[in-house]
């Protein structure tokens, strides 16, 4: 394994997973492993990115660190402690957009401010910020069926940042939009990050989405269980090139280290 983070520890982390294992029960009786022996740190405010291919428990991760999945054995500490369940210290991006199709953009992205029961005034002033920052200004009004795949994202995106967490979860947020828009929002997620920084961990199975949007790439190895493959950070200058020579260097030790060929 190619370590790249051995300063890393616990206290250092923001994000620090120690051998987590997952195992669900299926039917009532028959058992899945999921994830094997997971171990894992993020930095404050790192983009790291989880790379995958399907049936890797990437997804199940993530949900663990969101709160919405217990480990069934291991641990996750976020600064430190122990988060008890899902909280809104993290917010979760996922590829299904899931916004409410009877609410605007701006409700949309005012529920949880509305939620935590913020006057109207200041939850649409915070909102019509997050929904600037992404690019949607003019379209607060929109419902989201009158919107494109790329536009939903952006107001899932928004939704994430408007509670202000520490921490986002992207469950690859992209991966149902065509090749066109993927790059776009490729672009557009680290233009985001770049000026209000979060920690982020972005799961993809695609390698050069991997590249364009990390400061550093975990691999996960299928079939199930998932376990930690490698490290790779990613010491490219932002905006990236794809065509870059050092850009396709790293495509190439990861294609050739993994079973993944995108
Ligand atoms: N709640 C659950 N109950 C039972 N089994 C589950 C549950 N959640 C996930 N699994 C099992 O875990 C497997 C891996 O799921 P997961 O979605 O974490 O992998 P993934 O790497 O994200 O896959 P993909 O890229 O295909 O979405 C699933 O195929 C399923 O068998």
């Amino acid at each position: 394994m190619e370590k790249g983070d051995a300063e890393l520890n616990a206290a250092a982390s923001k994000i620090h997973c120690e051998n987590i294992c997952k195992t669900f029960i299926q039917k009532n009786t028959q058992k899945v492993h999921v994830l094997e022996g997971i171990d894992l740190d993020v930095r404050e405010n790192e983009f790291l990115v989880l790379l995958g291919p399907g049936q890797s428990g990437k997804s199940t991760l993530l949900r663990i660190l969101a709160g919405l999945e217990t480990p069934s054995s291991g641990s996750v500490l976020l600064n430190n402690e122990t988060p008890q369940g899902p909280g809104p210290d993290r917010a979760m991006v996922f590829q299904t957009y899931s916004l409410f199709p009877w609410r605007t953009v701006r409700g949309n992205v005012e529920m949880g401010p509305k939620f935590k029961g913020m006057p109207k005034k200041e939850r649409r002033e915070l909102a019509d910020h997050y929904i600037k920052l992404v690019g949607l200004d003019g379209f607060q009004d929109a419902f989201p069926h009158q919107l494109s795949g790329g536009m939903k994202q952006r107001v899932g995106i928004a939704r994430a940042y408007v509670n202000i967490p520490e921490v986002l979860l992207l469950d690859e947020p992209f991966g149902q939009l065509d090749a066109q828009t993927r790059y776009l929002m490729e672009q557009e997620v680290v233009r985001i990050w770049e000026q209000d920084k979060r920690t982020v961990l972005f799961v993809t199975n695609n390698i050069d989405e991997a590249i364009y949007v990390g400061d550093r790439i975990v691999t996960l190895k299928g079939k199930l269980p998932g376990t930690m493959d490698a490290v790779y950070p990613v010491d490219l200058p932002r905006p990236r090139e794809h065509a870059d020579l050092k850009f396709l260097e790293l495509r190439r030790r990861i294609t050739d280290a993994t079973e993944l060929t995108l």
